[in-house]
């Protein structure tokens, strides 16, 4: 379980987050919904060491993990799909899988055949360089590559952002695969309400820096919530 307490997060005077705390659970979709500019990504950067906590805390099945750069985290089981993929446009899909070797032990180096059985593209296109891909397919690869590094909880960060209807399905359909098979943690963030409601277990929804509403996902007050995400 990742655990999230009383996070705050400043850039120079402005502060992104006041006061955090949140919880994502082994074997569940927790989504943290929100407009833009809320500080949905700076969370995610603070959960995967990408930006220091001014004060707070972030912990993983019990390992504290503030103050440990990314590439500890990952090795403690964080998987990351950054906004945007950040997928390398000159390299191949191969090697931007490949790329997802580094906190792996020698033995653990290969890409496993679920991510092709997952993502059937990617298999096809493993010669084609990255750039060359549709935004869609290279959001699946930005998730096989998090997938690489056999995390045991994925943080996606809108992954529905600029995608296509259908591949937004296959996306839906990878992410609960991987909890009812894997029994992963997943925490994403979004401001796509649909996307998030058939697809959560738990939602959090934040504004201005703040959590403003937790609770199960069947439960979530629609006309409530589209008032968070309208500006
Ligand atoms: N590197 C930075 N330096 C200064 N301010 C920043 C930086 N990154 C984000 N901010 C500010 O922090 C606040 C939260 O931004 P953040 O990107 O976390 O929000 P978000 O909810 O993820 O929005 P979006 O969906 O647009 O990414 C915003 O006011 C933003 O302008």
């Amino acid at each position: 379980m990742l655990t999230v307490e009383n996070a705050n997060l400043h850039y120079g005077a402005a502060q992104a987050l006041r006061g955090i705390s949140l919880t994502a659970e082994t074997g569940r979709i927790t989504c943290v919904l929100g407009r833009n500019g809320v500080g949905k990504s700076s969370l995610l950067r603070a959960i995967t060491g990408q930006h220091p906590l001014s004060s707070g805390s972030v912990a993983f099945n019990g390992v504290k993990l503030d103050g440990m750069a990314p590439y500890g985290r990952a090795r403690e089981g964080i998987g990351y799909v950054p906004q945007g993929r950040e997928i390398f446009p000159l390299l191949t899909v191969r090697e931007n899988l490949e790329s997802g070797y580094a906190p792996l032990k020698r033995s653990e180096r290969f890409i496993p055949n679920e991510i092709f059985s997952l993502f059937p593209v990617l298999h096809t296109m493993l010669g084609r360089r990255g750039g060359d891909l549709s935004g869609g397919q290279q959001q699946q690869l930005a998730i096989g590559r998090a997938l690489v590094t056999r995390p045991k909880i994925l943080v996606l960060d809108e992954p529905t952002e600029g995608i296509q209807p259908s591949i937004i399905k296959d996306i839906g359909r990878a992410i609960r695969y991987l909890r009812d098979s894997t029994g992963m943690a997943i925490l994403l963030v979004e401001q796509y309400l649909d996307f998030c409601r058939e697809l959560a277990d738990h939602v959090y929804i934040m504004d201005r820096g703040s959590i403003v509403h937790e609770g199960a996902a069947a439960t979530l007050d629609e006309p409530e919530a589209r008032q968070h995400l309208t500006v």
